[in-house]
């Protein structure tokens, strides 16, 4: 894809960014207690870190182009594969079909979704099937990519259930392969020369993500802020980030921070915007709750600080679902509606921290 191949102006030196973390991965793999040590203060403050020496680039670069292609295909021919409006994630989400605020802007962006589980049993679906172009690079690009991405974030997962003081495979029993999950690959592609949001504010919806870009465009709320700021890409680095389940399971301890995609800024809003992702989410049957009977410092941080939002009386599968049908703008009624499709952030968002204008 030219468009993925092209050299595109570098970030710009005199936008403000907020700075992450780096956290090496094979130091982490290796048991380092320097760097567990720096993750899990990324993870327990902002809940972003970048992630080098990963070894994901070769099947990353691929999924860049599998989403390329696939996204270049024909509206009709994508529109066969749409997610729809009942909350399923998988498959296709066209430009315009998703809220940015409580006024129901549209979004800008289109993607991608492929579910880890098809993924697996390819050639059999699961859930669903793709364009025949996910379907020719599935074997070579997309599979690979999902059991190398599962392994990233299975290796962090343990290391946060070992730093939570959970039983061994708490956590992990949680993610198994062999019920159904919302976990997915993303691809997103934003047009060039946009000037609104491009995927609003939000928390994702699951455990951890594991995040490739390569033009700007992805911003953070630092806690206690009220500015936007955005995260530089670095070549060859992950952005990783804790989503909601993760930070429930864990009693608030580990942070899911606010995002949202904006244009890219400067000379980059002139290109296309191509974003990778993998979402690791719990089995749908599995209730969203804090892990308190299993882990003392779960129990000791929600008798510390209860968070209403943490009893959400529903599976994970009803907690994606319902996020993505409260988002999807044919179900809009108002801007109730918005806070609906909410997570963990609904609160600081309630506050009136979205009505804060980017500066992109
Ligand atoms: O495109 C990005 O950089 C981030 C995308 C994102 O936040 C999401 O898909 O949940
Ligand atoms: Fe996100």
């Amino acid at each position: 894809m030219p468009a993925l191949t092209t050299s595109v102006p570098a970030f710009p030196s005199t936008v403000p960014t907020h700075s992450l973390v780096i956290v090496d991965y094979q130091l982490l793999r290796a048991g380092s207690s320097d760097e567990i040590a720096k993750l899990w203060h990324a993870a327990t403050h902002l809940g972003f870190w970048y992630l080098s020496n990963h070894g994901v680039d070769r099947e990353v670069n691929a999924m860049f182009d599998v989403g390329g292609e696939t996204l270049a295909l024909p509206l009709s021919e994508k529109m066969k594969y749409e997610q729809g409006d009942n909350g399923d994630s998988f498959g296709y989400k066209a430009r315009g079909t998703i809220a940015t605020d409580l006024h129901g802007t549209r979004d800008t962006v289109e993607f991608l979704n492929i579910a880890q589980d098809d993924a697996l049993s390819w050639p059999r679906p699961t859930h669903r099937v793709y364009p025949p172009t996910v379907n020719e690079r599935m074997q070579d690009a997309v599979t690979p990519f999902v059991r190398k991405s599962m392994a990233v974030n299975n290796t962090i997962l343990d290391i946060f259930e070992r730093l939570l003081g959970l039983p061994r495979g708490a956590l992990a029993d949680l993610h198994t392969t062999d019920k159904l999950s919302g976990s997915e690959a993303r691809v997103v592609k934003t047009p060039p020369n946009q000037s609104s949001v491009g995927i609003g504010a939000h928390t994702d919806f699951g455990t951890l993500t594991f995040l490739h870009n390569r033009l700007g465009g992805l911003q953070v709320l630092p806690p206690g802020s009220q500015e936007w700021l955005y995260v530089k890409p670095l070549p060859g680095h992950a952005i990783c980030n804790i989503g909601d389940a993760l930070s429930i399971f864990s009693g608030g301890i580990l942070r899911s921070n606010l995002h949202r995609v904006m244009p890219p800024p400067g000379p980059q809003s002139r290109y296309e915007r191509y974003s990778v992702a993998f979402f690791t989410r719990p089995n749908n049957n599995v209730v969203l709750r804090p892990l308190v009977e299993k882990s003392r410092n779960v129990a000791d941080a929600v008798a510390k600080n209860p968070r209403e939002e943490f009893s959400t009386g529903a599976t994970a599968g009803e907690w994606t679902a319902r996020r993505i049908r409260k988002l999807r703008l044919r179900n809009r009624k108002g801007p109730e509606t918005w806070y609906e499709s909410k997570g963990t952030e609904n609160q600081t968002l309630r506050h009136g921290l979205e009505t804060i204008r980017a500066t992109a």
